[in-house]
């Protein structure tokens, strides 16, 4: 049970004041809106609202700044901030100025009445009100502004202050290490140590002798005692990538070490506290891994306090030309020639499923602006300049082509802003698509219509009824163009 309260929302687009305030009068909150830092600040006064509710960019200035302000007036009061600045950035200058939530832009109205709920739910008075951590904002490495990339901003931003143990999963080339890179040179222990070890490039045998250290003599080789990467990460962070391939034995002294808080050295009995952050990276299915009895089932819980999810790239195609862009524009900055990409270029890199992932976009670009002679990269170019096989998969790209389309004509039909709603809207629908859908089935089978319906999972009478209704021969359709 959500308990109710009064509600400040702050934002220059009325629609959205409307939106939002109805959506949570009606849960039985107070609600007051204004439009201005100026609004703002007198109705924080006067109304003394226990949740605010405010965008970034206002008409007379920047939202987030005077939030800490505000804080300093009013202590328990929950600021829960919409942003369309959709960048790790904001999400950390959030988090910095001590706002309770984050939520990019455009928002989901249920999403906004949970912060809300959850906003009510907490006493802020000794929670969340973090000092101003100081921390750089240049140079953040992350780039991407799809959703999938603000959910994992917004936990980044959440963990700065802490300490908690952060399991990073994602395919190869996601992004998995920079993110890891990222919490630790943005969070509070960016002066110390960042080590990164990765289980899949080292011998098995010699993974323990990595991690914990060995002394001299513990075996052959080993001429003087050598301190692990616990130990060089001292006060740090300790990046372990590839968790999954890590062999069993080596899964249980680590988990005695992060129990513990002590690491033995390889033929050593004197334990050395450590104080480390410890950050896993994964592509494997780890509970899979457990049910194989491959992986430990205790030990991913104590990886797996905080769970961090990339998106495969073909999953966030939206980032692929800022992407691609980016990576133009640092090879610009190390000196080689400015390149920028031509429309059909770019519609080419955007309709590509990327296995390898950024990392894959990456190497691409990169060649892309050492090799080509040209300033302005052209389909052309990428089809047969380089040693890659850049065929366009259909991945999800029609499916959202057809959505897109759907939408368009939902629209039309709808009268959305002119004239009278069309009311038959679902049959005329289907009499736009189906018949389509039917003449390229029967088409691809050279109008067999056993074959046709078993592919479209439909009765072969239904099939039959559907063709007479829609006044198709299947004769005519034997051959598909
Ligand atoms: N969001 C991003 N913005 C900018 N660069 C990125 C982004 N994601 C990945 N990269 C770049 O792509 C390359 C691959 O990223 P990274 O090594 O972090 O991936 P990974 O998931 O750890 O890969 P693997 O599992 O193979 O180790 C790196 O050079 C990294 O800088």
């Amino acid at each position: 049970m959500t308990s109710t309260g009064s509600i400040l929302v702050v934002d220059d687009d009325p629609a959205i004041c409307v939106v939002v305030g109805e959506a949570l009068r009606r849960q039985g909150h107070k609600v007051k809106t204004a439009s201005s830092i100026r609004e703002r600040s007198a109705l924080i006064d006067s109304f003394a609202p226990d949740v605010l509710i405010t965008d970034v960019m206002l008409p007379d200035g920047d939202g987030l700044e005077g939030v800490a302000d505000i804080l300093d007036r009013k202590p328990g009061l929950s600021v829960i901030i919409l942003s369309a600045q959709n960048t790790l950035n904001t999400a950390i200058r959030a988090t910095e100025k001590g706002a309770f939530e984050y939520l990019p832009k455009p928002f989901d109205l249920n999403e906004l009445s949970r912060a809300v709920g959850d906003a009510l739910g907490m006493n802020k008075a000794e929670e969340g009100k973090q000092e101003d951590a100081g921390l750089p904002h240049d140079g953040l490495p992350l780039v991407g502004r799809s959703p999938a990339m603000q959910e994992v901003y917004r936990t980044i931003a959440r963990v700065l202050s802490n300490d908690l143990s952060i399991l990073v999963l994602g395919e190869s080339g996601t992004g998995k290490e920079l993110v890891a890179e990222a919490i630790h040179g943005l969070g509070q222990r960016r002066t110390k140590p960042f080590v990164a070890i990765n289980m899949a490039a080292i011998p098995r045998e010699l993974i323990e002798a990595e991690l914990f250290g060995y002394e001299k003599g513990a075996f052959t080789g080993a001429n003087v005692r050598t301190a692990g990467k616990f130990e060089q990460a001292q006060g740090g962070t300790l990046f372990l990538d590839e968790i999954g391939d890590m062999p069993m034995e080596a899964q249980t002294r680590l988990l005695r070490v992060l129990q513990s808080g002590e690491v033995t050295t390889v033929g050593g009995s004197k334990p050395v506290r450590v104080n480390v952050r410890i950050i896993a990276a994964t592509n494997k299915d780890l509970p899979k891994l457990i049910d194989e009895n491959r992986f430990r089932q205790d030990l991913y819980y104590r990886l797996n306090v905080v769970p961090i999810s990339l998106p495969a790239l073909r999953e966030r195609r939206e980032d692929v030309i800022l992407l691609a862009k980016h990576f133009l524009e640092r090879a610009a900055q190390e000196g080689l020639p400015r390149k920028t990409l031509a429309d059909d270029a770019a519609q080419l890199l955007m309709a590509y499923h990327w296995p390898g992932n950024v990392r894959e976009l990456q190497n691409l670009m990169q060649r892309l602006a050492v090799l080509s002679r040209e300033n302005v990269i052209a389909a052309e170019v990428l089809r047969n300049s380089l040693p890659l096989d850049l065929v366009p998969s259909d991945y999800t790209a029609p499916a959202d082509q057809l959505g897109l389309a759907v939408r368009e004509w939902a629209k039309r039909q709808l009268g959305i802003g002119i004239g009278q709603p069309n009311r038959n809207l679902h049959d005329d629908m289907l009499a736009v698509v189906e018949p389509i859908l039917l003449q390229e089935t029967l088409a691809s089978v050279d109008g067999n219509q056993i074959r046709a319906a078993g592919l479209l999972g439909i009765n072969r009478n239904t099939l039959r009824k559907k063709l007479t209704d829609y006044g198709l021969d299947p004769l005519q359709l034997r051959v598909s163009d």
